[in-house]
């Protein structure tokens, strides 16, 4: 996959799916599909979104939290098998473009649309001011073919990246997961813990998680964890382990099941597939390393019957 981060770049020939794609949800992949189609008519499949949260720029919000890192959400465009992902950077000029001239100069020039794809609620430039109907305005003048997808709806509701946050911070993994159309993950490389967890029989991997990945609430959940071509399971904490330490800082850690190898430096993705029990603070290490043995027992017992 071409991976685009700059303004500058120049094609021809292109299928472009549009939008902000958070959670390259469910819905966001039947605009992937419309725009692989098109290959067969030798068309490039292009993915057209930005560098950053739009809101970032246009109300200066720096605590947004995103469903998935830029990383992430290339590897996952990646694996669907996008010719070009192209990460406009979200400029304070760049948002200010109007309707028109962000299809003139942009689409139609730099990213060659030949075919352009877009949901019904689809909305751009400006103030937000274009929408579908400024896109087929220019349908014929311009050269290109416009596909607008119906939303996909869930029980019957819109799929949104605004409802899978919203799963995911209430710990409702199997809903967020129905909705993204994959389970959730954290990916990140393995670094070092306070090494206390091999001495209570518990060693877990900690992930090194940016502040601004959305997780969901602390506590403990069941996983599925990835490491090369391996698949394994586990059981994984979300937190600040309030019973050995006193900051606020938030970790990721799991306990493979069956896995006793040393990873410090790799990467994993782990998928929390079900949320178990809030994150407290027990009154001895003993009493928490007693439950952490029920945790993994119940986490054994959740991946026994899915499997
Ligand atoms: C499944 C699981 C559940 C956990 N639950 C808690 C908890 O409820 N409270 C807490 O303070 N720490 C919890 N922890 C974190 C442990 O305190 C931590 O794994 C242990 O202190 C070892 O940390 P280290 O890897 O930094 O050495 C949990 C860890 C795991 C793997
Ligand atoms: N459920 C859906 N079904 C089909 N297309 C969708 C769906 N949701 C969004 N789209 C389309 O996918 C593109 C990207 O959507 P975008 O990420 O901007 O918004 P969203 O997923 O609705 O999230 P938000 O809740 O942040 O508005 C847009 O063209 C949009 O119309």
């Amino acid at each position: 996959m071409e991976y685009i981060t700059s303004s500058d770049f120049h094609f021809k020939n292109t299928a472009v799916a549009l939008g902000k794609f958070e959670g390259i949800h469910r819905g966001h992949q039947l605009l992937m599909d419309e725009v692989k189609k098109q290959e067969l008519h030798g068309l490039q499949s292009v993915v057209f979104t930005f560098d950053r949260p739009t809101r970032l720029t246009l109300t200066g919000d720096t605590k947004y939290k995103q469903i998935y890192t830029k990383e992430e959400r290339k590897t996952i465009l990646e694996k669907r098998g996008i010719n070009i992902l192209i990460e406009h950077p979200f400029t304070k000029e760049f948002a200010a473009l109007t309707p028109e001239r962000f299809i003139r100069e942009v689409l139609v020039e730099k990213v060659g649309a030949k075919v352009i794809v877009v949901g019904t609620d689809f909305h751009f430039g400006k103030n937000r001011s274009g929408s579908i109907l400024d896109l087929e305005k220019l349908e014929e003048e311009c050269g290109y073919h416009l596909i607008v997808v119906e939303k996909l709806q869930l029980d019957g509701k819109d799929i949104s990246s605004t409802r899978i946050r919203a799963s995911l911070e209430k710990g409702d993994m199997e809903e967020a997961s129905a909705l993204l159309g994959r389970n959730y993950s954290v990916s990140g490389e393995i670094i070092h813990g306070n090494a206390l967890g091999r001495t209570i029989q518990v060693p877990t991997i900690n992930q090194k998680v940016p502040s601004f990945k959305l997780l969901p609430p602390n506590g403990v959940y069941v996983s599925k964890i990835h490491w090369n071509d391996e698949v394994y399971y586990g059981i994984t904490n979300i937190g600040t382990k309030p019973t050995v330490n006193d900051t606020s800082e938030k970790t990721v850690e799991t306990n493979i099941f069956d896995f006793d190898k040393d990873v410090y430096g790799e990467k994993m993705v782990v998928e929390l597939l079900h949320y178990h029990r809030k994150e407290s603070r027990f009154s001895s290490v003993e009493a928490l390393q007693t439950q952490l043995f029920k945790d993994i027992e119940f986490g054994k017992q959740f991946v026994a019957k899915i499997r």
